[in-house]
């Protein structure tokens, strides 16, 4: 028993010692990269890098505590092998700014590998080279006159949310809650319906949880490097996320052929016909046909209060919000922008860099991958004075010019940025209006500090929140 104990031993030794000779050998260059940034560089455990990390500092894999906990240990700028996959882990705003707007830096990073497994084919995780054409076609969806006609449907939303609100509990989830809210939201507008009334065919509520379900679980894709994604989804303990992967392509075939029956292919908008709204786009003959077996997953992708309500007031009064409120509602924004400022939604992604990429004081080398940390970024006192003060004014119009580039990036930046982000400011505005219209709200947190924060892509409290609505009528 010992000398098979020993004889263990020395084979993970080896192995231990082959594969960082391998990297010094083959990867020279990410290694002395690593070196000159941070004065070390082993990944030590063969085949699985320093994944280990992730898997031993988090509570499961979780890449934002992760890198919390190697910003306390090592400093940040850091470095994180995946395998044999180099990521420099940046908290720079120069240096973001550069990558993600560098030509040869489109390319999503090799850390993404098991979700582009799943999801390959959508426009967050597609090929430069196939991303292209195809953004350029799909951002005829997101133009100004597209998002305006979105504005009775997500005002209708959010009149239905007030009312839900009336009936949380002390005890409700909710990141569940309102998470289920952006996804009816999403859905409605994306797939062109005009209210709950269409949606007798489909359970479009089930959708977020879904998504968010899908996080869970490839968390645990994650949390066991040595176990390729197509093995994963066939074995037992990946049964759930072929399920609710299924399951998210049924509910959007559903739609799909509903649309299809409705003979909605052709847009009701009148304006450009270039731009239509996304459903139009994606079951227009020319998409299909090209993108044919693509099409599911790229559905399945699209996927200071006194003062906010004083602007309300005066902006709105006691009428019901119109479109044309939206613009004037300066301060809702700047308040909406201040939170993806502390709590950014996506705190960290990555790009590959397909040539040497010069970032300022360093040059990145071929084949490396960069990961941007907005979460650090924007909390970051080299950019932001008191970053953990809630100040929305940091986002007034007569402030704006002093927000050095690169700094703010909840969206991403650059050509490949979110093709979403006016969609969503659109209808975080309307949220935030409307409930703060409505209610009183109140909570026992007093610090940004109190929460507990995790992430694998996007990023969620791990304590319950304290959050109380008392209707203004009532208050
Ligand atoms: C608060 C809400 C949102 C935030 C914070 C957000 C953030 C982001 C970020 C950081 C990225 C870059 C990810 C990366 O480089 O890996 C991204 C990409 C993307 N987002 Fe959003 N997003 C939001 C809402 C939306 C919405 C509503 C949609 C669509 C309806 C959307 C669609 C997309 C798409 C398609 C991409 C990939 C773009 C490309 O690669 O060309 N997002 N988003």
């Amino acid at each position: 028993m010992l000398l098979f104990v020993f004889k263990v031993l020395c084979w993970f030794v080896f192995l231990v010692a082959a594969y960082n000779l391998g990297l010094i050998v083959f990867r020279y260059r990410h290694v002395k990269f690593a070196w000159n940034t941070n004065g070390y560089w082993a990944p030590l455990l063969p085949f699985i890098g320093n994944t280990y990390l992730a898997v031993l500092t988090g509570r499961r894999v979780n890449m934002l505590t992760t890198l919390l906990w190697a910003e306390r240990y090592f400093g940040l700028p850091c470095s994180f092998w995946f395998s044999y996959k180099y990521h420099y882990m940046c908290n720079n705003a120069e240096e973001a700014k550069i990558v993600l707007n560098h030509p040869k830096c489109l390319n999503k990073a090799q850390l993404y590998g098991d979700v582009q497994y799943l999801f390959r084919n959508s426009l967050l995780l597609i090929d430069a080279e196939k991303w292209k054409p195809r953004r350029r076609y799909l951002r005829n969806g997101f133009k100004s006159n597209i998002l305006k006609s979105f504005f009775p449907t997500f005002y209708q939303q959010s009149c239905y949310l007030v009312e839900e609100i009336k009936n949380v509990g002390p005890e409700q989830d909710l990141y569940k809650f309102f998470n289920k809210y952006a996804f009816m939201n999403f859905f409605l507008t994306s797939f062109g319906y005009q209210g709950e009334e269409d949606l007798d065919l489909v359970n479009i509520k089930k959708f977020g949880a879904l998504i968010d379900s899908i996080q869970d679980e490839f968390v645990k894709l994650l949390a066991n490097p040595l176990i390729p994604a197509f093995i994963w989804i066939r074995i037992p303990p990946g049964a759930q996320l072929r399920a609710h992967r299924a399951e998210i392509g049924k509910v959007i075939k559903l739609i799909i052929q509903d649309k299809k029956k409705r003979k909605l292919q052709v847009s009701e908008y009148v304006g450009n016909p270039n731009e239509r709204p996304l459903v139009d786009l994606l079951l227009s003959d020319a998409y299909e046909k090209e993108y044919e077996d693509e099409l599911y997953e790229e559905f399945t992708l699209f996927a200071g209060a006194r003062k906010v309500y004083e602007e309300v007031m005066e902006v709105v009064g006691d009428h019901t919000i119109q479109e044309a409120n939206i613009q004037n509602l300066r301060y809702t924004e700047a308040v909406v922008s201040e939170v993806l400022r502390i709590l950014p939604t996506i705190p960290l992604y990555g790009r590959y860099c397909e040539e040497d990429i010069d970032i300022g004081t360093k040059v990145v080398p071929k084949g490396a991958n960069v990961f941007i940390s907005a979460f650090h970024i924007q909390r970051n006192p080299d950019y932001w004075e008191d970053p953990l003060k809630f100040d929305p004014t940091r986002f007034l119009p007569e402030n704006m010019s002093k927000i050095i580039p690169g700094s703010y990036l909840p969206f991403s930046a650059g050509p490949r940025n979110c093709i979403g982000q006016g969609m969503a400011t659109i209808l975080m505005k309307i949220t935030v209006a409307n409930i703060v219209k409505n209610f009183e709200i109140t909570s026992k947190h007093k610090s940004i500090k109190e929460f507990k924060l995790e992430s694998c892509i996007s990023m969620k409290t791990l304590n319950h929140l304290d959050c109380h609505f008392t209707p203004r009528d009532k208050a």
